[in-house]
């Protein structure tokens, strides 16, 4: 039977070859960075620049109309964030901005995919730009990288695994203490390490190359993950919520893991706090 998502897969991944090279010339001159929701969300100006790119790529290649975007600087600039029946590019144009701004070696993302119908992710792509990395996944049809198939960590001790969690961008002291409090707990599982590489993009194909056994946060948006929601999934592992309830990828919050023996200890330790979701309707 034909895939009518091919072409867009296809394509996808060669629009995200271009972009990040757009975003690796663009780390060659100065970066100056703004903020957004608060002092620690930053955005630049190729952020911005790169979006537009993607979307205007893609309504070149399938129509004005075909498809609808959801790009987080279009969200911050007022565009809705709604999941609609219509298929919708999610688009996180740099991810991991914070890492970008210091041109060093860390990686930052760039990441779309394509969602059709509410919680129905068909493919994802994240390219880790800086060190030439091609993550993709189409639903049913396994996860790779650079072409080669990836495979979640068999680990089933808590104990021996490597867990990763982020900071998010609202610094409000009783979000913080419940933030350092959950690591603290994981830690003291005891677990093998904490880690973060400052983007989730990065965190869900640490996930899905058996790096590290899971990650986790409240605060992420969907832009940060829907990509590497179905990379997680075709690589073997499972998204849940933080209270253990089947992952929703606009309530801002998730944890994915290799396997749900090490998710749902985790999940045991997390303090959740209150966080808006992404499709909420915007203050008036
Ligand atoms: O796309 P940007 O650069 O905003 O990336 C975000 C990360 O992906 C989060 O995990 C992380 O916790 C932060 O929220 C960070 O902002
Ligand atoms: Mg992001």
């Amino acid at each position: 039977m034909e895939d009518p998502w091919q072409k867009a897969y296809d394509f996808a991944v060669a629009v995200a070859r271009k972009a990040g090279a757009e975003i690796r010339k663009a780390g060659e001159s100065e970066i100056r960075v703004m903020t957004k929701s608060s002092t620690v969300d930053l955005v630049t100006k190729t952020d911005e620049r790169v979006e537009k790119i993607i979307i205007s790529s893609l309504k070149e290649e399938f129509g004005e109309d075909a498809h609808c975007f959801i790009g987080e600087e279009s969200v911050a600039k007022g565009e809705p964030c709604v999941l609609s029946d219509k298929p919708t590019w999610i688009i996180d144009p740099v991810d991991g901005t914070t890492n970008f701004k210091t041109k060093k070696n860390f990686s930052f993302e760039l990441l779309k995919d394509d969602l059709f119908k509410l919680s129905f992710v068909e493919f994802g792509v994240v390219y880790s730009c800086l060190e030439d990395k091609m993550y993709k996944a189409r639903k049913g049809k396994g996860a790779f990288c650079d072409d080669e198939p990836i495979q979640v960590s068999d680990m089933k001790d808590i104990n021996k695994s490597i867990i990763i969690s982020e900071h998010g961008t609202d610094r409000s002291p009783e979000k913080v203490t419940k933030i350092f409090s959950t690591m603290q707990k994981i830690l003291c599982i005891p677990v093998h390490g904490l880690r973060g590489s400052g983007t989730a993009a990065t965190n869900m194909c640490l996930v899905a190359t058996g790096a590290v056994e899971a990650f986790f946060e409240i605060g992420i948006h969907c832009w940060d993950i829907a990509a590497g929601v179905i990379i997680v999934k075709e690589a073997g592992g499972i998204l849940l919520d933080v209270d253990g309830g089947p992952f929703d990828l606009m309530s801002r919050r998730m944890v994915s893991a290799n396997n749900e023996l090490i998710a749902k200890r985790i999940i045991k330790e997390i303090e959740i706090f209150p966080v808006g979701r992404d499709d909420a309707p915007a203050e008036k």
